[in-house]
């Protein structure tokens, strides 16, 4: 480990039940010696600066402890740090409704086994993807999941977890026309009612929506549902949660370094699951930006 030591930063409001995790981990980690502290949120949006006065104060891990949004949150307070200033690893405590980066690449759940992690792990170097002037680790999307997302009630997450995402998005699918939006990418323009750029191959936890998304190549790979219209969401709904949506119709799948969305403006875009921008939008790769504390034991390349 570099740098003063571990800096675990709760989200108290995260879902899930996990809130004691934290407690036990932060224990585990001074019987292994480690040098520790924990700070809670006060408010949305504090995790963004806790990071990134964690980072001023020399601490060389960064954990952001809660769902993708804490996650969102401690990440983009890490990539605020002033240029030439040393910037915290960032490690991540799954205690969230969700957490698709944690599940992804399998990270440890368990106290013991994540405070060995905080502890001893890997320094793997990840690329960063930013939209517009949010960064963000897992995706953004603009269209039928952002529509989606901009539906997600608070308190139903909070009754019901994961559910509450599935509700908005049958909701999204009642209101919304599925209407098509221009999209510039790897020099062509093109006429897409939804678009997810992912720099892991997992969508929402499950669904596998790009099998080739490495999160250290240096690309952000972009899905493109061509077809517009409530029926054609619904079609590609069924795909993605079957785990075909490869075989969907109209369906347009590449690996590039920049796309853009320039109209209509106005749309809402999701980045790592909150609606955080809006159109029009660029969404660029940042190669090898930020290091993630994995396991020291976890292979390099992901399992496909
Ligand atoms: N102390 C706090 N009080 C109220 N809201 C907070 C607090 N700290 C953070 N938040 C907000 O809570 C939101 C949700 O947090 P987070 O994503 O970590 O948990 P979750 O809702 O359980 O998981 P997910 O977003 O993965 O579904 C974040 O967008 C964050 O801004």
């Amino acid at each position: 480990m570099t740098g003063r030591g571990i800096l675990i930063i709760h989200n108290p409001q995260a879902g899930g039940g996990r809130r004691r995790i934290v407690e036990d981990v932060h224990q585990a980690c001074v019987a292994l010696g480690a040098e520790v502290e924990s700070r809670a949120t006060r408010c949305p949006g504090d995790a963004e600066t806790l990071a990134r006065e964690g980072a001023g104060e020399g601490f060389g891990t960064v954990v952001a402890a809660g769902g993708d949004g804490t996650v969102n949150e401690v990440l983009n307070g890490l990539m605020g740090v002033a240029p030439g200033a040393a910037r915290p690893a960032m490690a991540l405590l799954p205690a969230g409704t969700v957490n698709v980066l944690a599940a992804e690449l399998e990270l440890p759940r368990e106290p013991a086994a994540s405070a060995a992690m905080l502890v001893a792990g890997r320094r793997r170097r990840i690329d960063v993807g930013r939209a517009n002037d949010r960064f963000f680790v897992s995706c953004a999307g603009v269209g039928a999941d952002a529509a989606a997302v901009a539906r997600v009630s608070l308190p139903l997450k909070r009754m019901v977890g994961r559910g509450a995402y599935a509700a908005a998005a049958v909701h999204a699918l009642a209101l919304e026309a599925g209407r098509l939006f221009g999209v510039e990418v790897g020099g062509q323009r093109v006429e897409a009612s939804a678009l997810l750029a992912t720099n892991i191959k997992r969508y929402a936890g499950p669904c596998l929506v790009a099998p080739a998304a490495l999160l250290d190549d240096g690309l952000l790979d972009v899905v493109l549902a061509r077809s517009g219209g409530r029926a054609a969401w619904f079609r590609y709904g069924l795909h993605l949660l079957f785990g075909t949506l490869r075989d969907a119709p109209g369906l347009m799948h590449l690996q590039t370094r920049r796309v853009t969305v320039a109209d209509p403006p106005g749309l809402p875009v999701q980045v790592d699951g909150d609606i955080r921008t809006h159109t029009p939008l660029a969404i660029e790769i940042i190669p090898a930006a930020l290091e993630l504390v994995v396991p020291a034991a976890m292979p390099v390349a992901e399992a496909p």
